[in-house]
């Protein structure tokens, strides 16, 4: 097995893609395991990008149905701005095309900011301004987590991640960030498949075709995924496909999955196993 397959194999990507079945399978896997777990709500931050924009889209589905088979179920949408955010119109244009049962809005930015200050009032250097910049991007996407799982607690709720193939080999979350979650929609996708689901599920075409962005840096505001790669989605995506990409992007990716593979596990313990890609 080549390390392409493997990766492929550890990150659960299909060989083929059918949006409507996945659509329908994905759903059904959200109201199978609410109902499972004897629970009422699905909680998710809905960013204005499309990730959120389709595990929204299927969960607001599987309530819907449900309700219809007289299970009292909801799915609650959360805005979570840290102060004002520069896409905020396509936010308000994915929570149109969503309906969500609830939707709720919270500022994380005092809650953010207090914590760097605090940091900082301890003495405690996190380097420059770069860095500094980075570290409180870290703690926004942690502070969305806490604030998902405070609604959730108190709504007999269950928080969605919308973590995916595409994000999870790059490494491109935040671990325990926005990388905590209870149940993940759209594992094993890359991103085109992310696409095309939302596009089944009824999202508009500038929202499916919206550059990904983690948004999280306040001195470089919606700043591209594919700039922080160095490669593009397409060759993260014809990769995950099994096709072949030039040498450059294969090292790029390599390098990005085995450095991150503590983030996709649980915490490492005494009896970790040698041989683990522990970097
Ligand atoms: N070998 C090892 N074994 C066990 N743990 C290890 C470790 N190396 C680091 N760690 C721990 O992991 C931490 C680093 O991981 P982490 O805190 O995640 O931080 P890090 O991976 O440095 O940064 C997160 C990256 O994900 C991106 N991101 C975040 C959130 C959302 C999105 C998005 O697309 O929306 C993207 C963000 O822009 C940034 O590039 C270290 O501080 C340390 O605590
Ligand atoms: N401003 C925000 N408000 C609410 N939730 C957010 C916000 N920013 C991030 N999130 C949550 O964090 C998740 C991870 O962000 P990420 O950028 O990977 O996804 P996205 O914004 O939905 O899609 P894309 O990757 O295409 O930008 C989002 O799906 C969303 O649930
Ligand atoms: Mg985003």
């Amino acid at each position: 097995m080549t390390e392409q397959e493997a990766i492929i194999s550890a990150l659960g990507v299909a060989p083929d893609f059918d949006a409507a079945v996945e659509a329908r399978r994905r759903s059904d896997f959200l109201g199978t395991y609410l109902r499972a777990a004897g629970l009422s709500t699905y909680v998710l931050g809905i960013s204005g990008g499309v990730d959120s924009l389709a595990a929204a889209l299927l969960a607001q589905r599987a309530v819907a149905e449900l309700r219809s088979s007289g299970y009292d179920a909801k799915f609650l949408a959360v805005r979570l701005p840290y102060g004002t955010q520069a896409d905020e119109r396509d936010a308000q244009r994915a929570l149109d095309t969503i309906g969500a049962d609830e939707v709720h809005r919270l500022d994380i930015k005092p809650a953010a900011d207090a914590m760097l200050d605090s940091i900082k009032v301890a003495g405690v250097e996190l380097g420059d301004a770069h860095r500094e910049d980075f570290v409180l991007g870290n703690i926004k996407a942690r502070q969305r987590m806490i604030a998902q799982f405070a609604l959730a607690a108190g709504s007999r709720g269950l928080v969605i991640g919308t973590d995916h193939a595409a994000e999870a080999m790059m490494g491109f979350f935040t671990k325990f960030g926005d990388g905590a979650a209870d149940v993940l929609p759209l594992s094993g996708l890359n991103k085109r498949r992310v696409r095309a689901l939302a596009a089944h599920l009824g999202a508009p075409s500038e929202l499916v075709n919206k550059v990904p962005t983690a948004d999280l840096e306040n001195l470089v505001p919606l700043r591209p995924d594919e700039d922080a790669y160095g490669i593009t989605y397409d060759q993260i995506d014809d990769f995950l496909e099994g096709k072949e990409i030039n040498e450059a992007a294969r090292r790029r990716i390599l390098d990005a999955y085995f450095s991150t593979a503590h983030k996709r596990s649980l915490p490492v313990t005494p009896d970790f196993r040698t041989g683990l890609p522990v970097p």
